[in-house]
């Protein structure tokens, strides 16, 4: 994990989300110590190495070297917006995957029928992972979108308006400069949209139920000019990484599996505690492979 929490790191995380004044007077930073100085060396390292080898690998390492060219980006600002997509990419993933593995190792008939549709596509893709047969594997999307809806990444989006803003059809204004909180875990697990929001049921997530939920109850890649950047990179290594498991193995609980999850509540976003979700891996037979 990128953020290890402990009480002192999930109190600063709070005051980077919250009062971010506060975190610029105690100079707090987002990633802890450790974590900084690593990303540091191995960014530099790697800019470094690519300017002196003048490769080109159209990634966003170039992208970097062409912001840096530009002399508005450098130093710790190029570092940054490497550190975010670093870890704005990871983690959000990788707790996905997990989160998705548990609850279908929880119900192994939903487990089935995943698999099914997994390795009915193999089978007639002679077990080749293209795009486009990722692409038509809608359940294991249904699940993914069930394990986001529970397991946003984030429990909320931030915003603060750079001038005073009317919200239509009502008196508020909201003042420039204003923090404003957008609760996600809280549209997620409403009943009004989402019934018995505690079960996870990717049935939610068919077309008709999708068509007939209001816009903006669901977000868990957040909404506007400013949503993720990285959402259909995200849904697809979280689908290639569901596809190659659960085609070879079948997931169960295990005795340390803890039922239900627990979820870190010093952690700025969705992680288990102590970044774990125990599981128990069966290698099967599949006729695609
Ligand atoms: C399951 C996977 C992911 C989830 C759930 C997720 C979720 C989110 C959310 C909720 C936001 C805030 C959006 C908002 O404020 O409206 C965000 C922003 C962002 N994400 Fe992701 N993300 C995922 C994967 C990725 C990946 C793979 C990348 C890049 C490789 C990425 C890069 C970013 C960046 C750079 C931002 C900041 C965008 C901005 O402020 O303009 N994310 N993500």
């Amino acid at each position: 994990m990128i953020f290890q929490y402990n009480t002192i790191r999930g109190l600063e995380m709070l005051a980077v989300f919250f009062p971010s004044n506060a975190m610029r007077l105690a100079q707090i930073k987002v990633f802890g110590k450790e974590p900084t100085s690593f990303l540091r060396k191995v960014f530099w390292e790697t800019l470094n190495h690519r300017m002196e080898s003048g490769i080109k690998r159209i990634d966003l390492i170039d992208i970097l070297l062409e912001l840096k060219k530009t002399n508005e980006f450098d130093g710790d600002n190029l570092l940054a917006q490497a550190a975010s997509f670093f870890s704005a990419g990871s983690e959000t993933t990788s707790t996905t995957m997990a989160f998705s593995l548990y609850e279908l190792a929880l119900q192994p008939d939903l487990q089935n029928t995943v698999r099914k549709e997994i390795v009915e596509a193999l089978d007639k893709s002679d077990g080749k992972i293209t795009y486009d047969l990722i692409m038509t594997l809608t359940y294991l999307d249904m699940v993914i979108s069930e394990t986001l809806r529970m397991y946003p990444s984030l429990g909320y989006i931030n915003r603060m308006p750079n001038e005073a803003y009317k919200v239509p059809n009502s008196d508020l204004v909201i003042e420039k400069g204003t923090p404003v909180y957008i609760p996600m875990l809280g549209l997620h697990y409403d009943p009004e949209y989402f019934p018995n929001p505690d079960k996870f049921d990717p049935e939610r997530f068919n077309e008709e139920n999708k068509r007939n939920r209001p816009a903006c109850v669901y977000f868990p890649f957040g909404e506007g000019p400013h949503n993720c950047i990285g959402t259909r990179l995200g849904l697809l290594q979280i689908k290639l990484a569901l596809i190659i498991i659960l085609s070879k193995c079948e997931v169960r609980p295990c005795e340390k599996t803890s039922i239900p999850v627990v979820i870190d509540p010093r952690g700025a976003m969705t992680v288990p505690l102590n970044g774990v979700i125990y599981l128990n891996f069966r290698k099967i037979k599949s006729s695609a492979l």
